[in-house]
């Protein structure tokens, strides 16, 4: 009796477990004619913490779903939640504050300014994610010191690796302490051994409490992933 009372006692109610994102019936469809339908009802919880990898062969609707998730489209029908909030049917204003302060993004091609430095394009993405404007620098250096490319501040992109670019992007996308990363195809333009060394470091963020989302087509990147799911023909399916 006394251990019952104890245990309604717990401060369970401080422990947050609303979802970074839910997907409620969410479909995608794409005007013809003929009509596609990208998304059909997906239903997608990501909890706080979660390493998921999102697979399907090409046409699946991967980069749809990426899509809708990152704020960059919206769903034709059902809701999508971010960190609870209605985030699929908000205004552009209130989508891009979202967009820039909860998400990070890591492309395949990295999309790494070329003329500036290492440092600058870390820096430049804390501009619109609500930094104060005097920990910017501070922010980005230690951004870059977590992907192990402290020794690579001033440098060019140009002169860089496939890797250590990869890892600056993803330095880029950490830097204001997103509350999801969306990967898609990171490892699309690495060897194997720039892959492995990207994939190191999405199992550190993942020990460190990161939410992780990445599309890919690679079997041995989605294996990686504490959990999968896999997109067919636009329906969504955990994979055991
Ligand atoms: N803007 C668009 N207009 C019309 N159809 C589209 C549009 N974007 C995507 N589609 C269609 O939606 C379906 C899903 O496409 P999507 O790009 O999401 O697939 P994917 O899994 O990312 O493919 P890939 O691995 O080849 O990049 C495809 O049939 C595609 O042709």
């Amino acid at each position: 009796m006394t251990a019952d009372l104890f245990a309604q006692e717990a401060p369970v109610d401080v422990i947050d477990v609303t979802p970074v994102v839910e997907l409620r019936q969410v479909t995608r469809q794409f005007p013809g004619p003929p009509v596609v339908e990208a998304l059909r009802a997906v239903d997608l919880q990501i909890g706080r913490g979660d390493y998921v990898s999102i697979v399907g062969p090409s046409g699946s609707g991967k980069s749809s779903l990426l899509n809708v998730l990152g704020l960059l489209d919206r769903p034709t029908s059902g809701e999508y939640l971010l960190d609870g909030r209605p985030a699929g049917t908000a205004s552009e204003r209130e989508r891009s504050l979202l967009r820039a302060s909860r998400i990070g993004f890591v492309f395949q091609s990295f999309h790494l300014l070329p003329q500036r430095t290492v440092l600058d394009n870390v820096m430049l993405a804390t501009m619109y994610s609500g930094v104060p404007r005097g920990q910017r620098r501070e922010r980005a250096v230690a951004a870059l010191d977590r992907v192990g490319l402290s020794h690579r501040l001033g440098f060019w992109p140009t002169t860089l690796s496939g890797g250590e670019r990869q890892r600056v992007a993803v330095a880029r996308a950490l830097v204001a302490e997103p509350h999801l990363l969306l990967a898609d195809e990171p490892t699309g333009n690495l060897d194997t051994a720039s892959s492995a060394q990207v994939m190191a470091l999405f199992d550190e963020l993942h020990a460190d409490g990161v939410t992780l989302a990445v599309i890919t087509h690679d079997l041995a990147v989605s294996a990686r992933a504490a959990r999968r799911v896999r997109i067919e023909d636009g329906r969504l399916e955990e994979i055991a």
